[in-house]
């Protein structure tokens, strides 16, 4: 990897991953951690253009995961592209290693950052894609002043820590703000309970790539479930592009 190479534009990241206007998003949380490789093959197979990898430091959410050092093995296995959720308290300090590993997006928390810009333009030098995530208690007006600064945003649709949790309706009222935001032209993300209930309403709200862990890990077989998932997402869109 050279060492500044030019970060990807949102439209970068739409034309690389996204088919009919969405992307699911495999979260890798939800994958059978003692047979990695072959999950990742397997979602490779089944058709995904991306993996989101949840990053957690037990602090900003009360549950640990895996490391760079994970996410650096990951990359030698798959050139998908990583998106890489950082919920950390000190995102500062690890977007370099992180980017180093081979991540591709990398999305920080507006709670622990007064003021994201600094960290999201640090990403961006290191030639990532910078993404501002935000839980379902913050108003989504609170990353106004920075929405130009993002490539990507990452709505959480529940307390990020752990998978299999319920969808919170909130994250589409925020989708939908973030959509109709004339400074905003970042992909927009949801992550947290999205499955086959859930996720037309996220698409029909202006959710892009929809994160999906248990949904898709929990499924026999990954390619129709992906299939089905993108439908969906895809007739969604359809349908409220339909009705104005
Ligand atoms: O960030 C997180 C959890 O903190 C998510 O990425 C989950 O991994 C999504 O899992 P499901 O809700 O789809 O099971």
């Amino acid at each position: 990897m050279s060492p500044n190479p030019k970060p990807p534009t949102a439209a970068e990241l739409r034309a690389r991953c996204s088919r009919g206007g969405v992307a699911i998003a495999p979260s890798l949380l939800a994958a059978d951690f003692a047979r990695l490789e072959q999950e990742i093959r397997a979602i490779e197979k089944a058709g995904a253009t991306l993996l989101h990898l949840d990053i957690m430091d037990g602090h900003f959410v009360p549950n640990l995961s895996f490391g760079v050092p994970v996410v650096e093995a990951i990359r030698r296995t798959t050139d998908l592209l990583l998106d890489v959720h950082l919920m950390l308290d000190n995102p500062a300090n690890y977007v370099e290693p992180f980017r180093k590993a081979g991540a591709d997006v990398l999305t920080v928390h507006a709670e622990v950052l007064d003021d994201p810009r600094p960290v999201l333009d640090q990403i961006r030098a290191l030639g990532a894609a910078a993404g501002l995530s935000l839980n379902p208690p913050l108003a989504v007006e609170r990353i106004e002043p920075f929405l130009e600064a993002c490539d990507l945003i990452l709505v959480m649709s529940v307390m990020p820590g752990f998978g299999g949790q319920s969808f919170q309706p909130v994250a589409l009222e925020k989708l939908a703000w973030l959509r109709d935001h004339s400074d905003c032209h970042a992909v927009l993300e949801v992550d947290g309970g999205v499955n086959a209930q859930t996720i037309g309403p996220c698409a029909a709200a202006g959710a892009e790539w929809l994160v999906a862990g248990t949904a898709v890990f929990g499924a026999d077989d990954y390619g129709p479930r992906l299939a089905d998932l993108s439908q969906s997402a895809q007739a969604s869109v359809a349908g409220a592009q339909a009705s104005g």
